[in-house]
């Protein structure tokens, strides 16, 4: 089933210069990346799902829903937006205020946006958190805390610009299994990232913008095997990928776990046939 349906979408910020030149995609549950060169049109992309801006030309339906048709409110339990930047998105003294003010503003009745208020601070690892002012806290935390007020929501569509950004190795895998929980759940995350390492351990389906356009979407594994278009759109494949190539070996390899198990094997064959 379509979460998301993008059709011949055109956008401009002034009349003379389109930024996203007709994108047609779809979006199922799988989780997936979108990468590309600073200026491609990615976060004008997620801002026009979110509903933040809307199409000149062309449609987006999410869950159904006309963009164009419907407010940033009404939208807001169906798809949530965490931004690059924490302090685009945090306006409370308090970070429990923070968190609970989106689940009562979609409304939720009060003990349930409580609960789920909790529950997803304790999914980012916040728990502890929750009296503090958020400008108290690390920019990596702050992060933390602006993915938090998404999750309590409970949207089925996640939307990440960044969220690797200032973020430690524990962050990281925190990140990455919520991202890899969510999609096991059946709901859509869609992530703009540069960190191709945390991209091919993480995605399902990787789409490449360059110039306002899709120039590949598939998935991640196909997505990193092919070199050549990479290097057209300035984009370097994780550092994994390119061990295995330099090494000589035809597979693309995503994570180290599969690079060492290949080669644990073929350790293993060579000293059963000596
Ligand atoms: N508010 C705005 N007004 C006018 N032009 C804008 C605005 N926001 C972005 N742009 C321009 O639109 C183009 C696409 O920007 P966008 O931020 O969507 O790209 P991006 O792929 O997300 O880049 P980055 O990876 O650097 O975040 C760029 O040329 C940018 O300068």
């Amino acid at each position: 089933m379509n979460l998301i349906e993008v059709r011949n979408l055109h956008f401009s910020y002034q009349n003379d210069h389109d930024v996203l030149k007709g994108i047609d995609l779809t979006f199922d549950h799988r989780s997936t990346a979108i990468i590309g060169q600073n200026g491609a049109g990615k976060t004008t992309f997620v801002k026009l799902l979110k509903g933040l801006l809307k199409p000149v030309t062309g449609d987006i339906l999410v869950n159904g829903i006309n963009t164009k048709e419907t407010s940033v409110a009404k939208l807001a339990a169906q798809i949530g937006l965490v931004f690059q930047n924490p302090g685009d998105q945090i306006f409370k003294s308090k970070v429990y205020d923070e968190i609970i003010v989106g689940p009562r503003n979609i409304g939720m009745p009060a003990d349930e946006a409580e609960n789920m208020t909790k529950r997803a601070l304790e999914a980012v690892g916040l728990g502890s958190k929750i009296n503090h002012n958020p400008y108290d806290l690390s920019f990596a935390e702050r992060k933390l805390v602006s993915i938090a007020s998404i999750l309590a929501m409970d949207p089925r569509i996640v939307i990440l610009d960044e969220p690797t950004i200032a973020q430690d190795d524990p962050g990281k895998q925190l990140i990455k299994d919520l991202i890899k929980k969510l999609e096991s759940e059946g709901k859509l995350v869609i992530s703009i990232l540069h960190d191709m390492d945390f991209v091919s351990e993480t995605f399902t389906r990787t789409i490449v913008f360059q110039h306002g356009r899709v120039m590949i979407d598939d998935d991640t594994k196909s997505v990193f095997s092919q070199t050549d278009v990479l290097r057209e759109a300035y984009l370097e494949p994780p550092h994994i990928t390119q061990l295995g190539n330099r090494l000589g070996y035809s597979e693309t390899y995503l994570t180290a776990e599969q690079f060492v198990n290949d080669l644990l094997m073929e350790k293993k064959l060579k000293s059963n046939i000596n």
